[in-house]
């Protein structure tokens, strides 16, 4: 079985989780037979863009473990000029993978999962991180709380497809702001700085949309251009079918408000009476 040092430490490998573009990440056993998540970073044909914001990723991911249990646990990490290994604590499972294995999410699980995913975002957002393609495989299950495992600055990262999954989350369209798809002003990159904090709550709200209704609410649309058209076109109504927790069905409808100035922001949220802890 194969095995990995990392400053010097020797782990195990279990199973390769997932991988994308020059990442991949590894389930792995320390000597203590304490379990483990690895990214590995190939930078041997990685450009100098991807080797910054992989760079930059990690000193983000460092620096706001001191501020939230809702990010996740960076244990420690090795940077050469040919990878760049990243040691985490492991999720039990994540966002999009649960979900999928799901007929139905029970509403208290839901008010939390809710919850734990506000909590992980404000605090990127007190950190000047706009994350700006929020999906639910950037979360993962840590025993009954989630945990945010990245913040859109560096590669994206897929399920293994041993895995089975089939639409893989890299590259979705179906949680993506409207103003992120309008932005039209200099080469896309940027879009992204133009993006504000709201991008991400329209982002969770689709996942929340996800949580109620078992399907995003563009996933219907296969096209991916009339998926977009659908995403900005304010005469397209988003469907929100009545539910018996009106509390829930009004976050929907304050997250998915095409107006970002309009829409709900993450404070609200978090004073909003649906995560007033009654189930
Ligand atoms: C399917 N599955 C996932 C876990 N747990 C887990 N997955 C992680 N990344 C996965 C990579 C593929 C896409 C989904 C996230 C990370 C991680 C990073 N980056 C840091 N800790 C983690 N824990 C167990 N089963």
């Amino acid at each position: 079985n194969e095995s990995m040092t990392i400053r010097g430490k020797q782990f195990f490998i279990l199973k390769m989780i997932g991988r994308g573009g020059s990442s991949k990440v590894y389930q792995v056993l320390d000597e203590k037979k304490q379990l483990f998540a690895v990214k590995y970073i190939d930078l041997e044909d990685a450009d100098a863009q991807t080797v910054e914001n992989s760079k930059n990723e990690i000193e983000h991911l460092n620096h706001l473990q001191q501020y939230s249990d809702q990010i996740i646990k960076l244990y420690d990490y090795e940077i050469t000029n040919s990878y760049i290994y990243v040691l985490m604590e492991c999720g039990n499972l994540d966002l999009n993978t649960w979900l999928q294995s799901r007929t139905s999410v029970n509403p208290l699980e839901r008010k939390l999962y809710w919850k734990y995913m506000l909590e992980a975002v404000q605090t990127i957002h007190k950190h000047g991180i706009v994350h700006g393609d929020l999906k639910p495989a950037n979360f993962v299950i840590v025993n009954a709380t989630l945990k945010l495992i990245d913040f859109g600055i560096a590669s994206r990262i897929q399920p293994d497809v041993t895995s089975i999954m089939k639409d893989t989350q890299a590259g979705t369209l179906n949680y993506m702001p409207p103003e992120a798809i309008k932005d039209t002003s200099s080469q896309h990159g940027k879009a992204r700085s133009k993006i504000g904090p709201k991008g991400d709550v329209w982002s969770l709200g689709c996942i929340l949309y996800c949580m109620t209704y078992r399907k995003s609410p563009f996933q219907s649309i296969t096209n991916q251009i009339s998926k977009m058209h659908a995403i900005i076109n304010p005469s397209h109504k988003i469907a929100f079918p009545d539910i018996s927790e009106k509390d829930l069905l009004d976050v929907l409808k304050r997250c998915l408000v095409r107006n970002p100035r309009e829409r709900i922001s993450i404070v609200e949220l978090l004073e909003h009476p649906y995560l007033q802890l009654k189930p």
